[in-house]
């Protein structure tokens, strides 16, 4: 790719160090820094989050900085739910410009362009301080962000018509591009949750705020979200998808300790069952034990991750039928032709990267984007199936694997995951409009 970069540009990045958000950032900035060697990226985030992301050799103009984690000395957690967050949020506008110091005077570079996780909308202030543009990055669906963008109408709109009560199940139908979500699949923090939480009003404000950027852009392709990216071209300066991040910049090596690849080597194509639930998410006791009874009826050879301490909930005899393992190497896993279904919560790189894989999902979303993203797959890709009554039945699971693995429907959802892979393939290709995109970004952060 050919050097566009001015020689002194340098670009602060400012991640959220919590779940794969960190992550998912960094793999796109990494792309940016390996296409602009001559622009400075400093990286920040929490000394925590940088330790397990960044690994040991990295491009020479991308360096880590650590900023606060807001946590005091000697605090005690009291174990209320995203205690950290709200810590972090406290701090974090005044941590980050302090870390920004720090790197002005050690690289001897001004900040010449502001990259931020969308989540931090104060980074709008942060640039209009130091007069650079502010690129903030969504590293989840298109869709999920128009109804942050939106969530002013939404709540209005609903608010005028008597409230919810009664309303779930009903359409957006004032919103013609998410026309096939339903109020009930809407993420946290727009309609269900404590509207007042840190967390919920910082997605609040975002959505406010992302207007002012002078680009956004989003771990998605123009192909899966049509409707939703032709949208937000209309409501922000300039909305620039790059993805999916998973086949420009696939996961670093991870070694397959649980020997997964070598196992799955020796199972029939599209045979597996995967099972994952992404960083933060676990289901409660009663469903685990759904999902391990079904797979013993079923006899479906599987690979589960589960946390350590869970696994005393599994059944005896379960294991011989396949592998229950702390972590996989989930990229390489849904891209072994063996694995024929993956059971996910939907966070948005598991759905990405079941696309990647060509592998139709059950969905059973926890929080946050989970059920809009199952939502797309089951109702608007039809790629898949969304546990009903938002829990694990072993019955339920009966049906929908039988559904997958063995019936027509299956056959076509597949069909359909392998051409969006393709879609996917192309939208990164030379010509691809993602690629198109990202050399746009790039001119745009370096210039
Ligand atoms: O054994 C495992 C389990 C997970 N992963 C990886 O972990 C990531 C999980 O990401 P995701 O599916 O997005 O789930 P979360 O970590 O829960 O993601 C958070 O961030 C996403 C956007 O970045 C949001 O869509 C989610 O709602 C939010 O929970 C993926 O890249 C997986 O490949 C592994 O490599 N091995």
């Amino acid at each position: 790719m050919p050097e566009t970069t001015t020689t002194d540009a340098h670009v602060a990045v400012l991640a959220f160090p919590f779940s794969s958000h960190a992550a998912v950032l960094l793999s796109g900035v990494g792309r940016l820094a390996t296409s602009a060697p001559n622009t400075l990226f400093s990286f920040f985030s929490t000394a925590q989050s940088n330790n397990s992301i960044f690994a040991a050799t990295r491009q020479p103009n991308l360096k880590a900085y650590n900023v606060w984690d807001g946590v005091p000395e000697g605090h005690v957690f009291s174990g209320r739910h995203q205690e950290d967050i709200d810590l972090f949020m406290e701090t974090a506008p005044q941590s980050f410009r302090k870390e920004i110091e720090v790197a002005v005077v050690e690289t001897g570079r001004r900040v010449s362009c502001l990259v931020t996780d969308a989540f931090l909308w104060f980074g709008a202030e942060i640039a209009e301080e130091i007069r650079v543009p502010w690129i903030p990055c969504w590293t989840s669906a298109s869709t999920s962000l128009t109804s942050h963008v939106l969530t002013d109408l939404i709540r209005e709109t609903i608010n005028d018509c008597a409230g919810l009560a009664g309303r779930e199940d009903e359409t957006l139908s004032f919103v013609p591009e998410m026309s096939k979500i339903r109020i009930c699949d809407l993420p946290t923090g727009i309609l269900f949750g404590n509207l007042e939480s840190v967390f919920h009003r910082m997605l609040h404000r975002m959505g406010q705020m992302l207007p002012q950027a002078a680009a956004v852009f989003g771990n998605s392709f123009e192909e899966l979200e049509p409707d939703t990216t032709n949208y937000l071209k209309t409501k922000l300066k300039s909305f620039l998808t790059i993805g999916p991040f998973n086949l420009v910049n696939p996961q670093p090596p991870v070694p397959d300790t649980f020997g997964c690849l070598s196992w799955l080597d020796k199972q029939k194509p599209a045979s597996v069952a995967y099972i994952a639930f992404g960083s933060v998410a676990t289901p409660p006791p009663a469903e685990l034990v759904a999902l391990a009874e079904a797979l013993e009826t079923s006899k479906v050879p599987f690979i589960w991750v589960l946390k350590d301490s869970l696994m005393t909930l599994l059944p005896k005899g379960l294991v011989g039928n396949g592998k229950v393992l702390t972590w996989a190497p989930q990229q390489k896993v849904l891209g072994h032709n063996a694995v024929g279904l993956f059971i996910t919560h939907g966070g948005w790189n598991s759905v990405l990267e079941s696309i990647a894989g060509g592998v139709p999902m059950i969905c059973r979303p926890f929080f946050g984007d989970h059920s809009v993203n199952a939502r797309m797959v089951e109702a608007v890709w039809e790629m898949g199936v969304t546990v009903k009554g938002g829990v694990f039945t072993r019955e339920e699971l009966l049906s929908s694997m039988d559904l997958i693995f063995v019936q027509e429907k299956g056959k076509k959802m597949r069909e359909r995951v392998g051409a969006m892979k393709e879609a996917a393939e192309r939208a990164v290709g030379e010509k691809g409009r993602s690629t198109q995109n990202f050399m746009a970004l790039l001119n745009l952060i370096s210039s």
